[in-house]
């Protein structure tokens, strides 16, 4: 079948790869014209065949809704617009009410895989109307990894960005929770080789996982880090996830402490703990460092 596919970065670009490697035929589209097939939205969907899929894998927020506003102007009714991205999952209802009214179809699509997906495959979770979705199979066929896993309609419109959001919810945690024990072995003397003992976790235990690999080949590549600055961002699907879990009253320790953590790697010297020094200094007299003896 014939695709649009809209953003040709790190993720975009090897599912076109993906896709033409399974014998279809993808129009990419990207505002960056050196890896683009064509130079504008409207000659993207002026080369596609009826009724159209357009599969939009931009950045979440201005950039998604912007070319949704615009698919919305220049498709036909039976036409479908993916969003691929990890959009809000409250966003999708809108851009699915939004195109409706025009008579095109919408998909949310959460995706994971990385950078990786081209070789293993892309996980896939969507939510929509079946009609829809059965216009997009095809596509999910070439994208979702070999096996019988990978891919799910997970229900209505937005079941597929929510389920994504949570995935990435436990990815933070999972990332975590390896990262908090790597520290405490390389902080003792006894455990001489912390990158072995991460690499015989590989096989066999209870913890081994793909982000264990990565942790492995990541510690291949510098063994303790020591190139790295201990500074995480977030982008956002961590804050929809604790804020989701507040909104249904569901404890989500683990994924909100995760979150935090990433916050607290922003901060060269955290001002709350200022606070916690003055006040223990205040009621019990303890010491505190001024700034003058760092
Ligand atoms: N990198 C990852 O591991 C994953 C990313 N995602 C999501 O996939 C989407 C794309 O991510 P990446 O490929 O990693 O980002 P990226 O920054 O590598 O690529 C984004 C591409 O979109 C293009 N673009 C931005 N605004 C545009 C617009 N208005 N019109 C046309 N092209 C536009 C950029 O020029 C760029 O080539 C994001 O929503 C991201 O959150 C989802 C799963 C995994
Ligand atoms: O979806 C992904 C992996 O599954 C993306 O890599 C995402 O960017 C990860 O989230 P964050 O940037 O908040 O760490």
């Amino acid at each position: 079948m014939e695709l649009g596919l809209v953003g040709l970065g790190k993720m975009g670009g090897n599912m076109r790869e993906r896709i033409r490697r399974a014998g279809h035929t993808v129009i990419g589209y990207d505002r960056n014209q050196d890896v683009a097939d064509v130079h504008s939205l409207e000659e993207l969907v002026g080369k596609l065949k009826g009724p159209r899929v357009v599969w939009v894998m931009v950045p979440a927020g201005a950039a998604t809704q912007s070319t949704v506003d615009e698919l919305a102007e220049l498709l036909q009714p039976g036409d479908v617009v993916v969003d691929g991205g990890n959009s809000r999952w409250t966003d999708d209802e809108k851009h699915a009410e939004e195109l409706a009214a025009k008579g095109i179809g919408f998909v949310d699509c959460g995706v994971s895989g990385g950078v990786w997906g081209l070789k293993n495959g892309y996980a896939l979770m969507y939510g929509g109307d079946a009609e829809h979705i059965e216009k997009v199979q095809p596509i999910f066929d070439a994208l979702k990894p070999e096996g019988d896993f990978g891919s799910v309609h997970a229900g209505k419109v937005g079941a597929g960005h929510f389920s994504k959001m949570v995935h990435n919810g436990i990815e933070y945690a999972m990332m975590q929770a390896y990262a908090e024990g790597w520290e405490l072995l390389e902080k003792v003397d006894s455990v001489t080789d912390v990158r072995e003992v991460f690499r015989s976790w590989q096989e066999g235990t209870v913890i081994r996982s793909w982000l264990l690999d990565l942790a492995v080949n990541a510690l291949d590549d510098d063994e303790h880090l020591e190139k790295l600055r201990g500074f995480a961002q977030d982008s956002g699907e961590g804050r929809w996830t604790v804020e989701a879990a507040i909104d249904n009253a569901v404890p989500l320790p683990a994924i909100t402490a995760s979150l935090f953590a990433r916050f607290a790697s922003r901060q060269d010297d955290s001002p709350q703990m200022k606070m916690i020094a003055a006040l223990r200094n205040q009621f019990g007299g303890h010491a505190v460092e001024s700034k003058s003896e760092n």
